[in-house]
């Protein structure tokens, strides 16, 4: 059963649009913060991850997004171009604006942190002028991250990339992304997601980013089914809601529910766990696999990235995935 049709003659197989920034990991595991003294940085941004693993699985990808006009900037464009993603619409900020940083926090396998320093970030900067129509008229899928849609002008920029994916027939993910940092008040942060999640063919996000979304809404008893439902009465044709270690479920606009195993990991961290979940999945999915078996690929991504210790340095390619379900299929890899 195909669910979302992706147009074959078109020459990137993916963009996303959204938040570069750096990620400093902290070195020192399982302690707090006050007690880290070293990070090793990495590039960071849920939405740059995500391109980041698609690209390692082999997918031609590019992204849409704003740097800032310094070292960091130039780092993450330089580590983009690296692994091979299109970079021609990632433009540089000019008015002074800094890379966001993401100083992780790994108190034990199950407490992590974030501690976010995102003040006159540049990739909340890209203006709707920056998007450039072509790059999304050559792209079979356009990925938008929810904390674009934080501020203006880059909440703009992704509403305009949304029309201009609509008018050239692209399929538009979501990935919800809920940062409550880069937000100011509950309610705006509900009207804008829901406005944008109308126009998207496929969600992703767990049950409490959902649950975010439905603030003016009826859903007492949290029912996922409920809450997917109301997505295919706009333009959704799946909707999967995650729920960490228990997995995730993944609803059809034809009433289906599809559900996928998960695998053990050694978790050395939580992060990174659900673009490393999205990668493999939209992977899957481009492929024509069905949808449990891209929500299982899905799934062993996300099982290599929590085992390691960055996000997306340890995006993996097909054949470490592949190693991965075939060592849990031999029972070589229990969970800690
Ligand atoms: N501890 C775990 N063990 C095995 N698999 C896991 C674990 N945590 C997450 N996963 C896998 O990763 C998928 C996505 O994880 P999760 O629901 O935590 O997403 P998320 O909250 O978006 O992640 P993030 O922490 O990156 O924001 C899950 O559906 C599951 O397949
Ligand atoms: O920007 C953030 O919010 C942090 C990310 O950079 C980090 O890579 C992460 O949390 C991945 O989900």
């Amino acid at each position: 059963m195909t669910y979302v049709a992706f147009p074959s003659s078109k020459e990137l197989d993916f963009t996303a649009i959204g938040r570069l920034c750096i990620d400093l990991n902290a070195n020192e595991i399982n302690r707090p913060m006050e007690q880290t003294s070293t990070f090793t940085k990495y590039v960071g941004g849920s939405p740059a991850n995500i391109t980041i693993g698609l690209s390692r699985l082999g997918l031609k990808t590019a992204f849409i997004g704003k740097i800032a006009d310094d070292q960091m900037g130039r780092f993450i464009e330089d580590y983009l171009t690296r692994n091979g993603i299109e970079t021609g619409n990632v433009v540089t900020d000019r008015t002074g604006a800094v890379t966001g940083l993401a100083f992780t926090e790994i108190k034990s396998p199950t407490d992590c942190s974030i501690l976010m320093y995102r003040d006159n970030a540049a990739d909340l900067k890209l203006t709707p002028g920056e998007v450039r129509e072509d790059v999304i008229a050559r792209s079979k899928m356009l990925l938008i991250s929810g904390t674009a849609l934080a501020a203006s002008p880059s909440r703009e920029a992704v509403f305009l990339a949304l029309d201009y994916a609509k008018k050239h027939g692209c399929v538009i993910a979501f990935d919800l992304d809920f940062r409550p940092y880069t937000w100011t008040s509950a309610e705006e942060t509900a009207v804008y997601y829901n406005l944008a999640a109308e126009k998207c063919d496929i969600i992703l996000g767990t049950r409490e980013e959902f649950d975010m979304m439905e603030r003016f809404e009826q859903n007492p008893e949290r029912s996922d089914q409920v809450t997917a439902s109301k997505w295919f009465r706009h333009s959704a044709q799946i909707v999967i809601i995650k729920h960490g270690k228990d997995g995730s479920i993944a609803y059809t606009k034809d009433g289906q529910e599809h559900r996928a195993q998960t695998f053990p990991a050694k978790v050395v961290k939580t992060f990174g766990a659900g673009d490393s979940y999205a990668a493999g999945f939209l992977y899957g999915l481009m492929q024509g696999w069905t949808l449990e078996k891209s929500m299982e690929y899905g799934s062993a991504a996300a099982c290599i990235v929590i085992s390691s210790h960055s996000c997306s340095d340890a995006m993996p390619t097909s054949a470490q995935v592949d190693d991965y379900i075939a060592r849990c299929e031999r029972g070589e890899i229990t969970a800690n």
